[in-house]
């Protein structure tokens, strides 16, 4: 059980929040496929990224991490080796659903398996398209869930149309046709993260984009780059809405990652009428960045939903706790996707602000909130249940929160955000 403080009187500074989750994966494995040394600055050394670099060492790739700097020693793409033992993913499903778009295309077997949690996500909308193009998949019901076994070899291309927005659907698939004569393509409903599509041509590989349509053709060789992975905005949400929510005010996050399919928070903190600035934005042909200042806020209520999800799917629990701190009813919907994350975030979310005062109600596809609600909690305990998501929101709701409240299954932060205690400590000692 870890405290958590509350009734924060203020929150004031400056941070870098570490390195994009997404990103630092992508740098990984494509290091591992290209050919020559991958240098990777501001890597995330969170237990997810970990889980990467570590299958990627079982395939008899050399990768040394140092912190927050990595070197991959490049493969090339038919050089990853059968591994001996099975690949451990942790709590990733961007590790497991990418990983298996490689595979595929490698013409030996491996098994994966992962934690509890991983064990309840669906890995069909990946291995039915991966075993149309070619793959023999077999895992506990059907190859939906782990452990997986996978031979893999002597694909054909194929069009595909996903049902979900999936950045993990959509990068496997392009990962398995990076390496299969031909042209593959994938088409999805809504415009999901492109981290793939940018970083391979980051590798020297050409990706075709036609609005909600990506084509890649087989074959193509990557060569190594030297990547800097921006601040991850996924991670800065947290300090974004804290600047907002909590009196007295005034965070800056420095070098945070300004993709735009990533930066949906950014259009609900506006919408919702909050004081957020974005001053120094550089580096657009690849990865945008930029530095934002949010101060403490007005907020009203707002509706989400629709192709904006994707854009901010992953910040719908602290945009869940805003809500409850803004006037009106927020409605967010079009979020079914959130179920199959490390929790079923709508259930997790809703039943852990419920306990210290939030009015908050699960829907089929999202939540309705009615704000602006006092958060009061005495002698609570709230837990992540294992989500490191839920377990920062938690962090924060303390925050706005009068009383005393501690926090079960912190641990799991270290998932995407291992210094973030520290962080939240920094600000309000300042
Ligand atoms: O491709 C990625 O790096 C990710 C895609 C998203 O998942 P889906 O593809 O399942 O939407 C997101 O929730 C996850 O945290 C990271
Ligand atoms: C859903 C997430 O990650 P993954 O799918 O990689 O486990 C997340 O980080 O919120």
């Amino acid at each position: 059980m870890q405290p958590l403080q509350t009734n924060v009187p203020s929150l004031r500074g400056a941070i870098h929040v570490p390195g994009d989750k997404s990103i630092s994966h992508r740098a990984v494995m494509l290091g591992a496929i290209a050919e020559g040394t991958t240098t990777i600055a501001n890597f995330l050394p969170g237990e997810d990224c970990l889980s990467t670099i570590d299958c990627f060492r079982k395939m008899g790739v050399a990768i040394t991490q140092n912190g927050t700097d990595v070197v991959v020693e490049g493969k090339g793409i038919d050089g990853l080796q059968e591994p001996n033992d099975i690949l451990n993913v942790g709590n990733s499903g961007t590790t497991t659903r990418l990983l298996l778009g490689i595979l595929a295309a490698c013409p030996f077997h491996a098994c994966l398996i992962g934690d509890a949690s991983i064990a309840k996500r669906p890995m069909a909308r990946v291995t039915k398209p991966l075993t149309m193009m070619g793959a023999h998949i077999d895992g506990r019901e059907g190859g939906n869930y782990t452990p997986l076994a996978i031979r893999g070899g002597n694909l054909r291309p194929i069009q595909y149309e996903s049902p979900v927005a999936s950045a993990q659907v959509k990068s496997a698939i392009l990962l398995a046709g990076l390496f299969t004569e031909g042209t593959t393509t994938v088409k999805e409903p809504s415009k999901s993260r492109d981290h793939t599509e940018r970083m391979v041509r980051l590798f020297g590989g050409e990706v075709v984009v036609d609005g909600l349509t990506v084509s890649i053709s087989g074959k193509q060789t990557l060569k190594a780059a030297d990547v800097y992975v921006p601040g991850d905005i996924s991670s800065a949400a947290f300090f974004l809405v804290a600047g907002a929510i909590v009196p007295n005010s005034e965070i800056v996050l420095k070098n945070v990652g300004l993709n735009p399919t990533r930066t949906g928070i950014i259009d609900v903190l506006e919408q919702m009428g909050a004081e957020l600035s974005i001053e120094n934005v550089r580096n657009e042909e690849t990865e945008p960045i930029g530095d934002l200042t949010i101060r403490t806020s007005n907020l009203k209520a707002t509706e989400i939903g629709g192709a904006l999800i994707p854009r901010l799917i992953d910040e719908i629990p602290i945009i869940a706790l805003l809500a409850t701190q803004a006037d009106g009813t927020t409605v967010i919907k079009d979020a079914a996707e959130l179920k199959v994350k490390e929790t079923n975030r709508i259930d997790t979310v809703v039943t852990e602000l419920k306990k210290f005062g939030a009015d908050i109600e699960a829907t089929d596809d999202g939540m309705i909130i009615r704000g602006k609600t006092p958060l009061t909690a005495d002698n609570l305990a709230v837990d992540s249940h294992g989500d490191h998501r839920i377990g920062m929101m938690l962090a924060i709701a303390a925050c706005v929160t009068n009383g005393s409240m501690s926090l079960q299954g912190a641990e799991a932060i270290a998932v995407s955000y291992p210094t973030f205690f520290n962080h939240l400590q920094a600000l309000i000692g300042q």
